[in-house]
């Protein structure tokens, strides 16, 4: 076969595919109006990840469960576009890997808000100014992002979803080669996580290395600079249009960051795999045992707890503290339920969600 013969081929398969879609734009119109209807809520994650496990479960054909996810995931953000039009807040600037997260799982042509700092996703959240926030909550290698943590506990903000996505940084240059490369732009955590890149690859002339905000102010900065690179996302270099010199940078491969999608309220359904997130603030006292015997009841009910941070009472004269606490399962489990008649009114859930690896 010849190569245009081929590529007929492909044409008539995008023909059908394209019409495909518009047949199923056509029901999820109706699934719209019967939301719109009845008030219920647009985005469902579980009936999502079920759509994306059943394709899987009978795919037999070269597409593994990442490309049918990433797939599938742009097609469900663009029906929910036709569905309700709804703003997404992210913590910003453009080009931030909380971007690439937003962008992920609301697809391209979703309405972004980018807000400079994590409060004021929430206030945008919380104030219904946009639909659902996007904020980092912990990062693998570097630990929990406190200011998230602080914020769940002060504002009236719940968990929609979480998500997390590899931190790949890239050095990003007009440049043709290190060697012309004289500046480079990046943030302090960006230059400590790829030090390893840095010393093998200049170790005979050493850039200067310059420490800004974000890694896409490194990125404008580099766009501007035929003398300088940026260390950045690879979604802040193509947003710049910089060429990408070295993809995957980083020390360690495994880096990865959680986010939160914030919303209003949080209704979703069980998906059989889910994780619920919740603050307790146990009563203040002397006692020994109060933690241990709180955390024994949810061992007991047979409940897995796989995170528990303790943070401060801020302007608490004494050291008390509440508890972040993250769990497995749907709140309204029996063994969650029972928990819960013994210490509700220490427990603020904060959501039920698709627990995502
Ligand atoms: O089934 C629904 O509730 C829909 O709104 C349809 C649909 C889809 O495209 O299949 C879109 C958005 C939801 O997040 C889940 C699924």
């Amino acid at each position: 076969m010849t190569l245009d013969e081929v590529r007929k081929e492909i044409d008539k398969i995008d023909d059908d595919l394209l019409q495909l879609l518009n047949k199923r734009m056509l029901w999820v119109q109706k699934v719209g109006e019967i939301k719109n209807k009845s008030k219920e809520i647009i985005y469902r994650p579980e009936r999502e990840k079920q759509i994306i496990e059943r394709l899987n479960n009978q795919s037999d054909g070269l597409l593994s469960r990442d490309a049918i996810e990433a797939i599938f995931l742009e097609i469900f953000a663009t029906a929910r576009n036709i569905e309700l039009p709804e703003r997404i807040a992210y913590l910003g600037p453009e080009g931030s890997f909380t971007h690439q997260a937003a962008e992920s799982r609301f697809g391209a042509l979703s309405e972004y808000m980018t807000l400079p700092t994590i409060k004021s996703v929430f206030e945008a959240v919380e104030t219904e100014r946009v639909r659902f926030g996007v904020v980092p909550i912990e990062n693998n290698q570097e630990g929990i992002v406190y200011e998230t943590v602080d914020l769940l506990n002060e504002t009236n903000v719940n968990i929609a979803a979480e998500l997390k996505i590899p931190v790949h940084f890239c050095l990003a240059t007009e440049a043709e080669n290190p060697a012309k490369i004289k500046r480079i732009y990046s943030k302090d955590i960006a230059f400590r996580q790829c030090r390893g890149f840095l010393n093998k690859y200049f170790e005979q002339h050493q850039p200067e290395e310059i420490q800004v905000e974000s890694t896409s102010k490194a990125a404008k900065l580099a766009a501007e600079d035929p003398e300088a690179a940026a260390i950045c996302s690879e979604i802040a270099a193509k947003l710049f249009r910089i060429p990408v010199l070295f993809h995957n940078i980083e020390d360690n491969s495994n880096n990865r960051t959680r986010f939160f999608i914030l919303s209003k309220k949080f209704e979703n359904l069980p998906s059989g795999n889910d994780k619920t997130t919740l603050i307790a603030r146990l009563p203040h006292t002397d006692e020994a045992g109060v933690l241990a015997s709180f955390l024994q009841d949810f061992k007991d009910f047979n409940i897995n707890l796989t995170k528990i941070e303790s943070r401060p009472y801020k302007g608490d004269e004494d050291f008390n503290f509440w508890f972040f606490i993250e769990l497995l399962g749907y709140f309204k489990d029996d063994n969650f339920q029972k928990v819960l008649e013994k210490h509700h009114e220490s427990i603020k859930i904060l959501g039920s969600y698709v627990r995502n690896a």
